[in-house]
């Protein structure tokens, strides 16, 4: 397996393709509309990275579902792997694996949870069916067998009116929304014979300006 890169249509990734403020959203917002464009699967999907408490990572994909110029945002269980992780570590990686663009784009920062206002107001925008999944599934909790979780959807539906019904799924209090507030941002366009761009942004902690360098791929 061996696929050369740099015939996406990209090239072109220089510092000097940064711009705005914070510098890694433009760009950033661009290629995502890019990926929605080209609908390329799941475009707004990333490998987020957690520490557990002995300091060992975990990844697993998570759907980002806001962006803008306080980070990016995703919504999960409290409860779950990461959300303990979190809770003890409030720190992550996430990576955008924009393969079929022949990018990707990484974020690193400090993490913390949304105002429960902007929890409310995703969670009343799910469909009925995700809303009732979320309250089934204790996530990252083992189970005995698939019909014990389905018989968990079946008795949450039912005290819901039903998975047709009308009545509202309250959000539940250990589901939310986590901001990743980036430090650092690298943005990686693929190249021919490995010599890719990379372009890594990170903020001075003191002044919050962001500088931008080339990196060797
Ligand atoms: C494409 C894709 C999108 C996913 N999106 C989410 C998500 O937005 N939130 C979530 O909690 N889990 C999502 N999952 C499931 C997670 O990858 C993971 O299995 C789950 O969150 C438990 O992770 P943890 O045990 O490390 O906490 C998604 C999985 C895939 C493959
Ligand atoms: N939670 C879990 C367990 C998921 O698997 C997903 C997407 O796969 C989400 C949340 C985000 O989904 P939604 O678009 O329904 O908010």
């Amino acid at each position: 397996m061996r696929v050369g890169y740099g015939s996406a249509g990209g090239g072109g990734l220089g510092p000097e393709s940064l711009t705005g403020e914070p510098v890694w959203l433009d760009l950033f917002e661009r290629w995502l509309a890019e990926g929605v464009a080209r609908a390329i699967p799941e475009p707004n999907a990333m490998v987020v990275a957690t520490v557990d408490a002995a300091g060992v990572p975990a990844t697993r994909t998570v759907l980002c579902k806001a962006v803008d110029d306080r980070g990016i945002v995703f919504y999960t269980n409290h409860d779950s792997d990461k959300g303990r992780h979190l809770a003890t570590q409030p720190v992550a990686s996430a990576t955008f694996p924009w393969i079929a663009m022949e990018r990707q784009v990484h974020f690193r920062g400090p993490v913390v949870q949304i105002e429960r206002a902007e929890t409310q107001a995703y969670w009343a925008s799910r469909p009925r069916g995700s809303q009732l999944g979320a309250l089934a599934s204790t996530q990252s909790h083992p189970i005995a067998s698939r019909a014990d979780l389905e018989a968990q959807a079946r008795a949450v539906a039912d005290r819901f009116g039903g998975v047709d019904g009308d009545e509202p799924v309250p959000l539940p209090d250990n589901w939310g929304g986590y901001r990743i507030q980036p430090t650092t941002v690298e943005f990686w366009q693929g190249g021919a014979d490995r010599l890719h761009d990379r372009v890594r942004v990170v903020r001075d902690p003191d002044t919050g300006v962001w500088d931008a360098r080339r990196l060797q791929p």
